[in-house]
C-alpha cells in the first residue's frame, strides 16, 4: 500500500493487540444477544473480526458474502461477488461481521439481503453508523483507518509516527 493518503485528512492505525481487543469487547457486548444461526463474515475485511468473534462466542458456522466496494482508498461502485450459502429468509439469528461501516454503502446491501440479523462492526463513521446494531468504537467521517493486515510493521510505524 501507498503511504499517500490524500483522501482523508486523519489517519488511524490499529495494532494486531488493538483489534484483539475491541474485537473481544464487540463479542462480549453481543454475547446477551443471541444465540445464533451462526456468523456471516463480510470478505475480506470482516475475516479477521468474525474470527476472533468465532472463538470468544463459540461459534463453528461461518459463511461469507463477498462484496468490493474500494480500490484502495477510492470508492467506486459496490460489486456483491458472492452470497451466503447457509442462510435462509431474511437472515434471523444470524450475526452479520465486517471490520468497520464508512459510507454504510456496503452494509445496506447486506441488510437488504439479510433485514432480520444482527450487523455487527467493530468501527463506525457517521455516515455508517444508523446501519450498524453493535459497534465498539467511531471515529471521524474524514479518519482513515489502517488494519494490521493491510500493514507490514515498517509502514505501520511511519503512519503512527506521522
Ligand atoms: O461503508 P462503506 O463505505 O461501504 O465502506 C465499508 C466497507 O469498505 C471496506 O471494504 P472494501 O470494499 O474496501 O473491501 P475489503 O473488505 O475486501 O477490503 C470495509 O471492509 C467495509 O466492508
Ligand atoms: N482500511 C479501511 N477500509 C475502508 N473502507 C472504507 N473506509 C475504510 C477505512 O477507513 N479503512
Ligand atoms: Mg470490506
Amino acid at each position: 500500500m501507498s503511504s499517500h493518503h490524500a483522501d482523508t485528512a486523519k489517519n488511524f492505525p490499529v495494532t494486531w493487540e488493538e483489534l484483539h481487543r475491541h474485537a473481544k469487547a464487540l463479542a462480549w457486548r453481543i454475547s446477551d444477544k443471541g444465540p445464533w444461526k451462526g456468523i456471516v463474515a463480510i470478505t475480506r475485511g470482516g475475516l479477521v473480526p468474525a474470527a476472533i468473534l468465532a472463538r470468544e462466542l463459540n461459534i463453528r458456522l461461518i459463511d461469507t458474502i463477498c462484496i468490493s466496494s474500494y480500490d484502495h482508498q477510492n470508492q467506486r461502485t459496490a460489486q456483491n461477488l458472492k452470497a451466503p450459502v447457509a442462510v435462509e429468509g431474511e437472515g434471523e439469528g444470524w450475526l452479520i461481521v465486517d471490520d468497520l461501516v464508512d459510507t454504510g454503502k456496503t452494509a445496506a446491501i447486506v441488510r437488504n439481503m439479510m433485514p432480520k440479523a444482527h450487523f455487527a462492526t467493530i468501527y463506525a463513521k457517521p455516515a455508517g453508523r444508523p446501519l450498524v446494531d453493535t459497534f465498539i468504537t467511531e471515529v471521524s467521517q474524514d479518519t482513515w483507518i489502517h488494519f494490521p493486515w493491510d500493514l507490514n510493521p515498517i509502514a505501520y510505524m511511519q503512519i503512527r509516527n506521522d
